[in-house]
């Protein structure tokens, strides 16, 4: 059973025992972009008390650079080095997981986030931003002229996703052996300030139905984000607590990491999915309403 947080000896405790805490960003920090009540504070308090901040999200849309620009709009201290990304993570998954050899391209659906990861890591790729392929003219194969270089699809969050992209991965994918199918993330809805859109794992979906196979997933839960952290920064599992709005990315991560987790309710996951005849199996080590709430220690 979770622990429910509510006091201030409570998050006096929380902070006494983790040195290093992962912060998801979309429905922890903020939704879209509009900021969560508390964030800067309870962010500064951590620094104030020397523990460690990184920034982890799936949201492939996003550079870590560009992502620092974020941080800055909304007026929150981060340094690059201290976020990471699943469009990240997928470039260092080619590079240094897959070691693509340089001759070969990745064929993107996605956005500017992502191929700017791919660029950083010496990745060519084609599709993505390309205005020839954001069209929405009928696709045919008879006008179509493949790039025989293409060695692996990669698919994010792309809110510009149309029938020719689908088309010319679901080609790469069928027609060039050994075709790698990956995407960057598969949570199946995006938390706006508006509400919840579909996800990057609804953007990948017609893909997987039209070939009836699973790509290899990159971002949280899988460990090839929590691979990337550790080849940058030290820190102690036992003392570093994940910090999620979600149960089947975040909070699967942090337990598939050994990390404490504690689970936030100003995003995706509900009341009703923690307690209650539905409760998930996956039980997180805590819950509290928002992360704000842990500037009741300053009070
Ligand atoms: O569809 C997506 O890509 C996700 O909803 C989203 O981006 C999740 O981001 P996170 O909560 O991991 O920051
Ligand atoms: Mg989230």
């Amino acid at each position: 059973m979770a622990a429910r947080l509510s006091t201030r000896a409570d998050y006096d405790s929380l902070l006494d025992k983790y040195d290093t805490w992962l912060f998801d960003c979309d429905g922890v920090l903020w939704q879209g972009d509009r900021l969560i009540d508390g964030v800067p504070e309870v962010l500064s308090l951590l620094r104030a008390r020397k523990k460690s901040v990184m920034f982890v999200t799936n949201n492939a849309t996003k550079s870590r650079k560009n992502y620092k620009k974020k941080f800055d709009a909304l007026g929150l201290q981060a340094h690059v080095d201290e976020v990471f990304g699943s469009a990240f993570a997928s470039a260092v998954y080619i590079s240094s997981v897959m070691k693509l050899p340089k001759d070969k391209k990745v064929y993107v659906i996605g956005m500017a986030g992502m191929e700017e990861e791919l660029q950083e890591e010496g990745i060519s790729f084609l599709g993505g931003t390309d205005p020839a392929d954001n069209t929405l003219e009928p696709f045919s194969l008879a006008n179509f002229t493949p790039d025989p270089s293409v060695a692996a699809v990669l698919c994010g969050l792309d809110t510009s996703v149309n029938y020719t992209k689908l088309s010319k991965a679901f080609y790469y994918l069928t027609r060039h052996p050994g075709c790698a199918f990956l995407v960057s993330n598969e949570d199946s809805t995006y938390p706006t300030a508006e509400g919840l859109l579909p996800g990057a794992g609804a953007v990948s979906a017609p893909l997987r139905y039209a070939l009836g196979r699973d790509p290899v997933s990159i971002g949280k839960p899988a460990g090839t984000m929590l691979d990337c952290i550790k080849a940058k920064h030290d820190f102690d599992p036992a003392r570093t607590i994940m910090v999620g709005d979600r149960l089947n990315t975040d909070i699967e991560f942090g337990k598939a990491g050994g990390l404490a987790t504690l689970l936030v309710l100003t995003g995706i996951t509900q009341e009703s999915e923690i307690t209650g005849p539905n409760a998930s199996h996956t039980v997180p080590d805590y819950v509290t309403n928002s992360i704000g709430d842990l500037r009741a220690v300053n009070a």
